[in-house]
């Protein structure tokens, strides 16, 4: 029989199966995915071939993942951490304001999406308590992600406001959902979800640094259809094999013009006839995504990406 992995404890997993029923189960035998050493060999998100013994369930496979969004451990073991498996899109929850997210943080998030092969939807929240110039660099930054290619929409959790347009984006896929501490996940899954009665926290309160690292993903099933993936205490993704070379293919509208620089090698740093910086100087491309990305090459301690706080 087949199941998803919607919940692990480490040793024990919480597997729905297709008759839509929940089991625990734990893994036999071992299993490893080329490349990579992790401290989990399933993670939610998994589809897992169960077999059914006289005490339990008893995991024995597991499907190949379409993707897979990992952390790497901060201790010298280097094993890296499967966050989620099988993901169709990524919710990235931003605030311009109460907190701030800077575009420094959601480029990064975008470009380690991309190197995973996930679509992100930036998700602009709290528009109800938005200033008139806050207003103002929501319509700017939202008409800017959008031409690059990503999908916005700006809600208010807490009013309710353009839900169902999130809901319909949400409908019958998997979602995980990311943003910093405060910009209202809870809120919004609680909204979305009424039955989940996720704890919500005041901004105020201050989150200790690595409170949550033991916390794992766990994985919803929505009433209108599809998934949600919430990951406590994981603010973005941490990169495995990520080649600085290659980076520039990650920002989506410096890849459609990659073929145009002179040098085919080129870093778009201080190379003559490089069609990336010209597209900088005419505006074409931003000059705060340009920033960013250059920023991210020089930055190259793939730690920084994920715990920083930007
Ligand atoms: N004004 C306003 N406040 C909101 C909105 N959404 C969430 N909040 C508030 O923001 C605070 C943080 O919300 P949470 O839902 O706990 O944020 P979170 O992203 O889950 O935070 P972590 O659990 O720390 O990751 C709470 O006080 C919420 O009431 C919104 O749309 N508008
Ligand atoms: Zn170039």
């Amino acid at each position: 029989m087949q199941g998803i992995v919607i919940k692990s404890t480490g040793s024990w997993y919480s597997v729905r199966l297709e008759n839509e029923k929940q089991v625990d189960a734990r893994i036999q035998g071992k299993f490893r995915i080329k490349g990579i050493k992790t401290t989990n060999p399933v993670a939610v998100g998994d589809i897992v071939t169960l077999k059914e013994t006289e005490e339990n369930y008893v995991i024995t496979d597991i499907q190949d993942r379409k993707n897979y969004v990992i952390r790497k451990s901060v201790n010298l073991s280097k094993r890296s951490h499967i966050i989620a498996a099988n993901i169709d899109q990524a919710l990235l929850i931003v605030t311009l304001s109460h907190p701030t997210t800077y575009t420094g943080f959601i480029d990064r998030f975008l470009i380690t999406a991309e190197a995973y092969h996930i679509p992100t939807i930036i998700v602009f929240n709290k528009i109800d308590i938005y200033t008139e110039a806050e207003k103002e660099k929501l319509t700017k930054l939202m008409a800017i992600y959008t031409k690059i290619g990503y999908k916005c929409v700006a809600i208010s959790a807490l009013k309710e406001a353009n839900i169902e347009e999130l809901k319909t984006i949400m409908k019958d896929k998997t979602s995980v959902v990311s943003g910093h501490s405060g910009v209202g996940k809870s809120t919004l899954l609680n909204c979305i979800e009424p039955k989940l009665k996720l704890k919500t926290s005041e901004i105020s309160e201050s989150h200790s640094q690595g409170k949550h690292t033991t916390t794992f993903a766990e994985m919803y099933e929505l009433n209108f259809g599809g998934f949600i993936i919430d990951t406590p205490g994981v603010k973005a993704f941490g990169l495995i094999d990520f080649d600085k070379n290659e980076l520039s293919h990650y920002f989506l509208e410096m890849r459609a013009l990659l073929n145009e620089c002179h040098f085919n090698n080129c870093q778009h740093i201080n190379e003559p006839k490089c069609a990336i910086k010209a597209a900088v100087s005419t505006g074409e491309i931003e000059e705060f995504r340009y920033n960013n990305y250059i920023s991210m090459y020089t930055d190259d301690e793939e730690e920084n990406y994920r715990d920083k706080g930007y």
